[in-house]
């Protein structure tokens, strides 16, 4: 239900792009001309002027849901209930055909580079199945008309790359999302499609009965993916002994955070297996980045669009014994996919976030204010997961959304875990054929 709610704001949301893109970012225009690309991309392109063939073709009684027309520069095709609108080159482009395409690499074998700019095709026919085009060198292209709805743009706009269910507190405890059993998640394809499932969907799973080791752990993690090593090691302990030069290894209170932010792609997912606790305190806070981010959407549109806009640099300045360290990294707070306003990252994290520096005072202003909005909404209550973590449970996160925190605590504490790269847990949750 949610993520239909989400899918409909964005639609708004992008009707307003057109209008008030240009203006929001007057004064930064030429900095931000990633904003104005979006419609750059809509100018007519410099290309001869081609007559027009400005007539419906609709087919044989049996597919007359399927018309097309050409134009100047492009085709045009209704079918399936989709208005879909090709450029000339992209159609040679994608060309199928053997000479053009590779099915046993599934790569192109066409240079594009050599395909005229302002080709047209010489001739187009569309059966109840398939469109074909005839080229003015006499090759010819044939694609699905299936394969063209969920191709287009326009099919692609309609879509999310990634189903997710967003969640406060209570959605996800009504939920009732199971843990995995170890050995299932290991030995079986089930187990771990159904973790995989729900990593996708809400961005946190967790798997029971682990042995509470690091080197099980290890195991754990390599299932669904390849462990990213860092500065931080490839499998990582930590205690509250400072040993690094970072909050995290203390016993201090840590606000809700995305971690890695200070790299140019922050890590996919994080994997924490807490080994022992001898003391109180110390539960771990879980906020959907995402769902916030939603929320901010709904009540302030503009708010939540500066926050996609302004590129910002976080930073990890260490040096201890042993460690010297400067890491930069650079991105907005919320990334979007600009086909369909999906977001796909959150980057968040107050402690690291190095001097705003990168757009004008004005700007900056603005985006105090909306970081303001996005932070309210990540600290209300009723959107906070409290969890313990017990040896035996494991903790998957998708870092690129959920934020985490921790209570302060007493005692002594170790965790254990690593970083994971996220296209490789896409890839394993494709091959095991989830939408990913
Ligand atoms: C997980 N581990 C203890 C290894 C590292 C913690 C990194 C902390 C850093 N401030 C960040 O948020 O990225
Ligand atoms: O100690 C914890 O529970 C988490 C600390 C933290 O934020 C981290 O290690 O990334
Ligand atoms: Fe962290």
């Amino acid at each position: 239900m949610l993520e239909m709610r989400s899918g409909f704001v964005f639609r708004r949301i992008e009707s307003m792009w057109c209008h008030r893109l240009t203006h929001l970012f007057s004064s930064t225009r030429c900095l931000l001309n990633r904003g104005s690309g979006h419609q750059i991309s809509w100018q007519p392109r410099y290309r001869k002027s081609l007559l027009a063939v400005s007539r419906w073709h609709h087919m044989a009684p049996a597919s007359l849901n399927c018309a097309w027309q050409l134009h100047g520069d492009h085709l045009e095709l209704r079918y399936a209930e989709t208005l879909m609108r090709f450029d000339y080159v992209w159609l040679r482009d994608h060309c199928r055909s053997a000479s053009c395409y590779n099915t046993k690499t599934n790569q192109r074998s066409l240079d594009t580079a050599s395909v005229d700019l302002c080709i047209k095709p010489k001739t187009v026919r569309v059966d109840e199945t398939t469109l074909f085009l005839t080229w003015p060198d006499g090759h010819v292209t044939r694609y699905g008309l299936e394969w063209l709805v969920k191709n287009s743009y326009e099919g692609q706009k309609q879509q999310v790359m990634h189903p997710r269910i967003l969640w406060n507190a209570e959605i996800y405890q009504q939920a009732q999302v199971p843990s995995v059993d170890c050995q299932n998640f290991l030995e079986t394809k089930e187990g771990l499609k159904e973790f995989l499932q729900n990593f996708l969907l809400y961005g946190i799973a967790f798997v029971e009965n682990v042995p509470p080791t690091k080197e099980d752990t290890e195991i754990l993690a390599e299932r669904i993916s390849l462990i990213r090593e860092t500065i931080y090691g490839r499998m990582w302990y930590f205690t509250s002994d400072f040993s690094r030069g970072d909050t995290a290894y203390t016993k201090l209170a840590l606000d809700r955070h995305t971690d890695t932010t200070y790299f140019q792609e922050p890590c996919g997912i994080q994997v924490f297996h807490c080994l022992k606790h001898e003391g109180t305190g110390g539960r771990t806070l879980l906020v959907d980045g995402f769902y916030a981010a939603e929320q901010v959407l709904q009540r302030a549109p503009e708010e939540f669009e500066l926050l996609t806009k302004v590129p910002l640099k976080h930073e990890y300045i260490e040096n201890v014994v042993g460690c010297h360290n400067h890491m930069i990294g650079v991105g907005p707070v919320l990334n979007i996919y600009p086909w369909n306003n999906e977001l796909y990252l959150i980057r968040y994290n107050n402690y690291d976030r190095a001097v705003i520096n990168t757009v004008p005072y004005d700007v900056v202003h603005r985006w105090y204010a909306a970081h303001r909005t996005l932070t309210t909404e990540l600290r209300r209550p009723e959107n906070e997961l409290w969890v313990k973590l017990k040896p035996g449970k494991a903790l998957f996160v998708d870092n690129w959304r959920i934020l985490h925190g921790r209570e302060s605590f007493t005692g002594y504490r170790q965790l254990c875990g690593c970083y994971l790269t996220r296209d490789d847990m896409l890839n394993t949750a494709r091959f095991l054929g989830l939408q990913a």
